[in-house]
């Protein structure tokens, strides 16, 4: 079918957030054009989309899985010990929702503003209609949650299934227990929006009926092509800018997604919207987009001859992330983990392959095997180690808000890595997340060019207060992971380089673990002074104490934060809303300041962080772009959304949401 040249609303950007726009403005009225303009593939029907168990592929960069766009910090940083950061982003129609981690976690109260079961008025977002309260039924409207529960903070008739997956790791259980021996108690439900200091069986955006993905191109958008014809998809699209008349947006240009053309000319083509141009290119996209059409800081925007539209300074600035270290552990023999299939095992790779097909609702493919998790706060003692600049920052921004917590862990049922660079075995990994980082980046467009790279400052560890909480992170996980009875060692390579003579220094798999693993071996146990410390042989019975650090055992860890620390991939925060006299690029109906009919609705609207893994937020911000576009339009939107579909059904189940009609 030919696109149309001239529709109502257009979307540049299918992430979660411009899927949630295009299909519940599509559904709420038939006779309404709407476009979605996305630079990735269609996700439709890409088994390793809906796979949910091969996730980490989707981190290759190897010049044929391009499901991403790989941003590097264009100067090294000395906060990184002169390293450049890479920030993986999604290039896909879904956006990160079709090759995230799936992990199933939902921002505190306070993020938002005071909420249901909270005492304190607290207000991160300070924008009216963004409280907790006012966005609490969204959160629900979005949501088909398969677990049993004992809150109603969760919603069930939404487009998007959370669930526990097809299976849930014996290691999980064993990581809970362990996190319960140091003093982090084991909760149902921590994502009940107020918990901030508990661990729970950690759910996943995977629907349990089909062992699907639950990204929200097949929720909001393919759902309403299956059944209306007012919804336009153009893939492999990237948009170039905004077409203004004067400071009213009245289309976008779009070129193809690669720059291959004869002579490197630009090809732009062109639509209009007689309604509204909403850009939802995420965090890292629809900066480059605004500037790119006269919307950003005058100067920069004059220095590349651009005509600006409106001068907001505000736009690029203030990028925020979560930041992760992943500390690796050697598991016992007997432990599941996926490090065979991940490895490339042919004959595991064929079975799992083979049971995902037959018994989707129960294999291990229906899941990403990270199984458990917690959110943790730190004690009065641990806060006295955590230095001067961290205190500081406790006590302006946590002190006063219990639902916050500091930090997030989880286990992984295998090593997150390379497995070509990992010795043979069994792994479990620790991800830790920094949730509110001080620290702050930038993203600017360097030429007028859409094909040409931006200037990217992720800014990590730029602000000395991150180092403490990373510091604790790491601590805190080894213990967890040293109690666990699958534990037989560390990974060294993948943890801080302590002195060979310091108490706190790694110690390897153990020599019973290792005799098991490679029989045969001549060179097991061998004597190599400082290149060979095995762990203690696994004893049940053992009473831990925990771990004690010297500064200079400190100074290691935080060497190995700057460098090792990485993006969680939760980027947000570049077209703050927030007053325009303090930086603010959009008001509270996400319309950008200076112009007329454009709105930003995706993460890089957040004006503060949000302690959570970000789908369920951008997904929660584009319910309110919906609404806010629809309440303009006269529109009201329809609930339940249009059915998801799920076919082929690899086992005869039917879709999970039952629509009654
Ligand atoms: C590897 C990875 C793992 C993650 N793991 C988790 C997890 O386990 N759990 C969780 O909750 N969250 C996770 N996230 C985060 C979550 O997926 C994101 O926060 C969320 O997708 C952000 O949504 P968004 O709509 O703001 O933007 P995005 O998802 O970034 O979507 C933006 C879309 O715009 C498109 N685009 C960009 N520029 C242009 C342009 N010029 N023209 C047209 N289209 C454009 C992109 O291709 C993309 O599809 C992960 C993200 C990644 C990348």
């Amino acid at each position: 079918m030919v696109h149309p040249e001239e529709v109502d609303v257009i979307i540049a950007g299918g992430g979660p957030a411009g899927c949630v726009v295009a299909g519940r403005l599509a559904y709420a009225d038939p006779t309404l054009q709407v476009m979605l303009v996305e630079a990735g593939a269609n996700n439709r029907d890409d088994p390793w989309v809906y796979r949910p168990g091969i996730y980490p592929r989707n981190m290759q960069r190897d010049g044929v899985n391009d499901k991403a766009t790989f941003y590097v910090d264009t100067k090294q940083s000395s906060f990184l010990r002169g390293r450049q950061s890479i920030v993986p982003c999604a290039n896909i129609l879904g956006g990160g929702s079709s090759i995230n981690f799936q992990m199933y976690t939902r921002a505190s109260a306070s993020d938002w503003g005071v909420c249901i079961g909270l005492g304190a008025s607290k207000d991160d977002f300070k924008t009216e209609g963004w409280t907790c309260k006012d966005l609490h039924p969204l959160m629900k409207r979005l949501e088909n949650y398969q677990k049993p529960c004992n809150n109603d903070t969760h919603g069930y008739d939404g487009p998007i299934a959370i669930s526990n997956g097809g299976q849930i790791t014996g290691l999980a259980q064993d990581f809970l227990r362990a996190a319960d021996a140091i003093g982090i108690p084991f909760s149902d439900d921590i994502q009940d929006l107020t918990t901030s200091h508990a661990s729970e069986i950690w759910a996943k955006y995977i629907n349990r009926y089909t062992g699907r993905r639950s990204d929200a191109a097949t929720a909001y958008v393919h759902s309403v092509m299956d059944v209306q014809n007012n919804l336009h998809l153009r893939t492999n699209a990237r948009v170039s800018r905004v077409i203004f008349e004067g400071n009213k947006a009245v289309g976008l240009a779009y070129v193809p997604a690669k720059g291959r053309t004869h002579k490197n000319e630009i090809k732009e083509t062109i639509v209009r919207a007689r309604k509204y141009v909403v850009l939802s290119s995420g965090t890292l996209g629809t900066p480059q987009i605004l500037e790119r059409s006269g919307v950003g800081n005058a100067k920069l925007l004059k220095e590349l001859d651009i005509k600006v539209v409106s001068d907001l300074p505000g736009v690029g600035e203030e990028y925020q992330d979560h930041y992760t270290l992943l500390s690796v552990f050697r598991a016992s023999n007997e432990s599941f983990t996926t490090d065979d299939f991940l490895r490339g095992d042919k004959e595991t790779q064929e079975r799992l392959f083979a049971q995902w097909e037959t018994s989707p609702e129960k294999a291990v493919l229906s899941s990403n095997c990270i199984d458990a998790g917690f959110k943790i706060r730190p004690t009065e003692a641990e806060l006295k180690e955590m230095g001067p600049e961290f205190n500081e920052l406790w006590n302006r921004y946590f002190k006063d808000k219990p639902d916050k917590p500091v930090l997030f862990g989880s286990i992984v049922s295998g090593a997150y890595a390379d497995h070509s660079l990992l010795p043979p075995g069994k792994y479990f990994t620790m991800f830790q997340y920094l949730e509110y980082p001080a620290s702050r980046g930038k993203i600017h467009i360097q030429s007028t060019n859409p094909y040409k790279e931006p200037f990217f400052d992720s800014g990590f560890m730029n602000n000395k207060a991150d180092f403490a909480p990373l510091r604790w992170s790491y601590k805190v996980n080894r213990e967890v992971a040293r109690r666990m009875d699958a534990f037989r060692g560390e990974l060294t390579s993948h943890h801080p380089h302590f002195h060979p003579a310091s108490p706190a220094a790694t110690r390897d798999i153990d020599i019973k673990t290792a005799k098991q693993l490679l029989p045969n071996s001549l060179t097991v146990g061998i004597h190599m002074g400082t290149w060979h410390r095995p762990s203690e042989p696994f004893d049940p019975s053992k009473v831990h104490e925990d771990i004690k650090y010297t500064e200079e055992d400190d100074k290691a860890i935080d060497d190995w934060i700057s460098d090792h620390v990485e993006t969680t991939w939760h980027s947000l925060g570049t077209c703050a809303m927030k007053p325009r006299e303090q930086g603010g690029v959009v008001d509270k109906r996400l319309s950008v300041f200076g112009t007329q009919n454009l709105k930003c609705v995706d993460l890089s609207i957040c004006p503060d962080n949000l302690g959570t893994n970000t789908y369920s937020s951008a997904l929660l911000v584009g319910e309110k772009g919906a609404d806010l576009i629809a309440e303009e339009l006269g529109l009201k939107i329809r609930v339940p959304h249009a059915p998801v579909p799920h076919s082929p059904i690899p086992s005869g189940k039917p879709e999970t949401i039952p629509v009654k009609r």
